[in-house]
């Protein structure tokens, strides 16, 4: 080792000699060609190579040197004497780097390599659409012209495999928006973030046991699937719809698999963004392991026809925004898009084309209260491979949520108070964020909050009777009018009229009807 950097120095020593001799020696006009010259006549002799690593690549954030910085932590704080000290604005740790101008000795499968962090300041601000940092900095990594092959074949990939796993064990994952729509900030990046933070878990999640598992079952496979992926040549990314009526657990499910795996969301505001190819821009700016969501897909923009670019349409919940009731939104006809020109084509590009597997392990996930609003297109095998209905609340699930609420155990209850909840339940259809509610408001006392449970089921039986009586009533009087109409042939047009005046029918359909 010794013997290396004894050469080195006495390499760099002749090196600085010839380039003081040129400067004193020769008329200004031969020097630029002579160092040059001598510049490719030391690197000719030299044992190394050397690549350069800059922060920013064109108008490009420069990954690899971000994931060179955080690899070069872990090593820097066991062997680094001058070191800069830094947390991230959501990282939970600190993390080491190099300092300005400091170099690392770092080896790879016996070959050893030095890492040199090189920070100058940026001269002028040249040209360009957005600012630049006013640092210039970059990485130089000097390698032994015989190992050049190891470390360009693998070297790298390793660096950025390790600076992703410490990247994942530091920081705290990441909720991503894109509220500028597709616009990039002056790093390049069109997404902003803040730390992710939700509670929800797969043991917090009320829903089916079985149904629970299966989703468990295959989250664990995709995530250990990338020989699986790689073998039968399909994009190692996954797509799940969640669909039911609001408050059975859509968001609290994609926070619950986002803990499960340990991935980052992206949460795509559609409305946000104006054409295919920003879409595109975004979709290019999502790292691996992540969770990709459009929530509400059926109100976000016109999906019902494919040829459509925006507007008119029968596809969503009005005005391009989120619906919030259930009820009313089936209703919405059209949409006016704003302006936004993206195309069920686009989307669909979006999570099933070419661009869909740059970077890999991403999981897409869509929601909706109305399936039926969907184009078939998006829902065909492949895109949304798994569709997974949240219903209302179970008696397996509303066991889930006592025991999380109130803590009790199956065996604490009276068999004939399960039993009674166990047979209103399902006839009851409440949302598991009905059930939650009744249960905190009473949660100081916890059988009083079971009683509560039972009334509420029974009265919204009732209730659900008493509208399904009411609504069979009016049919069977529609039922009666007409057929009172055909009994007296005289008054049938003017009963006729009358039902059809009820109905909102025009003269054309009268004639049908009557034929
Ligand atoms: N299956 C569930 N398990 C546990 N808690 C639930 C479940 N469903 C709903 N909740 C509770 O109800 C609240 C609303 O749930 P959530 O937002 O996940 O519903 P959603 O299906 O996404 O509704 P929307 O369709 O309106 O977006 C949450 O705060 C959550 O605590
Ligand atoms: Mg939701």
């Amino acid at each position: 080792m010794n013997e290396i950097w004894t050469t080195m120095a006495s390499m760099m020593g002749v090196w600085a000699f010839c380039q003081s001799i040129l400067l004193t020696v020769f008329p200004p006009e031969f020097r630029f060609a002579s160092l040059k010259f001598l510049h490719r006549v030391f690197h000719w002799f030299s044992a190394y190579c050397y690549y350069d690593i800059t922060e920013i690549d064109g108008v490009n954030t420069n990954e690899l040197y971000n994931a060179v910085q955080l690899y070069l932590s872990t090593s820097a704080s066991i062997s680094g004497t001058r070191l800069s000290l830094m947390r991230g604005l959501n990282s939970s740790s600190i993390t080491f780097g190099l300092s300005n101008n400091d170099r690392l000795v770092d080896s790879y499968n016996g070959a050893a390599v030095e890492w040199e962090h090189i920070v100058t300041q940026r001269q002028s601000q040249t040209f360009s659409w957005r600012p630049l940092p006013e640092e210039r900095r970059g990485f130089t990594l000097r390698v032994k012209k015989k190992d050049k092959q190891v470390i360009l074949d693998s070297y790298l990939d390793f660096v950025m495999e390790k600076a992703n796993e410490i990247r994942r064990k530091n920081q705290d994952r990441l909720l991503y928006t894109n509220s500028r729509g597709g616009s990039l900030d002056s790093r390049g990046h069109p997404w902003e973030s803040v730390p992710f933070k939700h509670p929800s878990t797969f043991e917090t999640l009320a829903i089916d046991p079985v149904k629970k598992a299966e989703i468990m079952d295959d989250l664990v496979d995709f995530a250990n699937g990338e020989s699986f992926y790689k073998r039968t040549g399909r994009a190692w990314k996954r797509g799940y719809l969640l669909y039911g009526p609001p408050g059975t657990g859509k968001s609290s499910m994609i926070a619950a698999m986002a803990n499960f795996l340990g991935y980052d969301i992206y949460d795509l505001e559609l409305t946000e963004v104006n054409t295919n190819s920003e879409l595109r821009k975004l979709l290019m700016k999502t790292t691996s392991k992540s969770i990709i969501v459009i929530e509400d897909i059926d109100c976000s923009i016109n999906l019902t026809n494919r040829n459509t670019t925006g507007g008119g349409g029968g596809g969503g919940g009005g005005g391009g925004g989120r619906r919030n009731n259930y009820d009313t939104a089936s209703h919405g006809h059209g949409i006016d898009d704003g302006g936004n020109s993206i195309t069920l084509s686009g989307l669909l590009n979006f999570t099933d084309g070419l661009w869909s597997c740059c970077g890999s392990e991403k999981i897409f996930l869509f929601t909706t209260n109305h399936i039926e609003k969907l184009d078939p297109a998006l829902l065909r095998s492949g895109r949304m491979d798994m569709h997974i209905h949240m219903s209302y609340c179970s008696f397996p699930a509303m066991k889930i949520l006592l025991k999380n609420y109130l803590g009790f155990q199956e065996n604490d209850l009276q068999k004939e108070l399960l039993e009674e909840l166990e047979g209103e339940i399902d006839d009851a259809e409440m949302t598991p964020a009905d059930i939650s509610e009744v249960l905190i408001k009473n949660r100081r006392d916890k059988n009083r909050a079971v009683e509560e449970l039972l009334v509420e089921f029974k009265n919204r039986v009732v209730i659900k009777r008493r509208k399904s009586k009411e609504s069979n009533g009016d049919e069977i009087e529609d039922e009666e009018q007409e057929k009172r109409a055909l009994d007296t042939p005289t008054d049938a047009s003017d009963q006729l009229q009358e039902t059809c005046n009820k109905n909102g029918c025009d003269d054309n359909d009268d004639h049908d009807k009557f034929d």
